[in-house]
């Protein structure tokens, strides 16, 4: 089954930090299942995702989940629809197991012990954690808390995955894993990469410089301009 879809709306969005400016009238409808954003380092992509689930909040214009507004009152309400994975897991790994830490995210769920129980397990095991169940969350690797970020947001459905930068700490396999995941969420994916091969079949690439969307197209039309702004 199918997701409804969703829509992220940044309607002339502009934002600084202190004296300077890190994006500039961004205005974007995203609907599409699979979108890529690349850019060159401190270009504001991480800011512009940020602000899809009110991490950050525009200094000017707006920015609209599923129709709502995401502002201090309605964050909450937003938070539940994205899932956010950031680049750094130490962030988002926060109980001292690593099954505590998923068991956190379904704390809302209405789901039985039993059956909450069987959800990690899975989710567990679907990223190769199964073995480090009841393992100190902070013995993980890198990439092992990346896994876990993960298996943590995804386990609580969310109608959208924004995630940032996902494979920076993974290994190939993970990568590819990971890809694999991607590819069969059913839900909106909203992915900040430098790793261009995770976004091989996505729907729409942004390529962001200097704070502004300055190329929007299909992959290959994308990445080649991306190719061609980086050389
Ligand atoms: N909380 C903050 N306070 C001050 N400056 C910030 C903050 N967050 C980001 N910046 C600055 O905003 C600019 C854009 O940062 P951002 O993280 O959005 O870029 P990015 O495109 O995601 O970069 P990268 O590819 O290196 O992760 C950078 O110059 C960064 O230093």
């Amino acid at each position: 089954m199918t997701s409804a879809q969703s829509v992220v709306e940044f309607d002339g969005v502009t934002h600084g930090f202190g004296d300077r400016r890190v994006l500039t009238e961004v205005s974007t409808t995203l609907t599409e299942r699979r979108v890529g954003i690349v850019g060159a380092n401190g270009s504001g992509k991480s800011t512009l995702v940020r602000m899809i689930n009110g991490l950050v909040e525009p200094d000017v214009g707006t920015v609209r989940v599923n129709g709502t507004e995401v502002t201090g009152r309605h964050r909450r309400r937003v938070r539940r629809e994205v899932g956010f994975i950031f680049s750094d897991p130490d962030r988002q790994v926060i109980m001292p197991t690593v099954v505590e830490d998923v068991e956190l995210s379904l704390s809302r769920s209405k789901l039985s012990g039993a059956e909450r129980r069987t959800v990690v397990d899975d989710v567990l095991a679907r990223f190769g954690l199964d073995g480090h169940a009841d393992h100190p969350s902070h013995q993980l690797s890198g990439g092992q808390k990346q896994l876990l970020a993960l298996a943590s947001v995804l386990v609580t459905k969310p109608r959208i995955v924004v995630a940032d930068e996902p494979t920076t700490l993974l290994d190939l396999r993970n990568t590819r894993m990971l890809g694999e995941v991607f590819a069969g969420l059913d839900q909106q994916l909203i992915v900040v990469s430098h790793d261009l091969d995770i976004l091989t079949g996505f729907d729409r690439i942004l390529v962001v410089d200097d704070g502004r969307i300055v190329c929007d197209d299909v992959p290959a039309d994308a990445l080649t301009f991306y190719r061609k702004l980086m050389s």
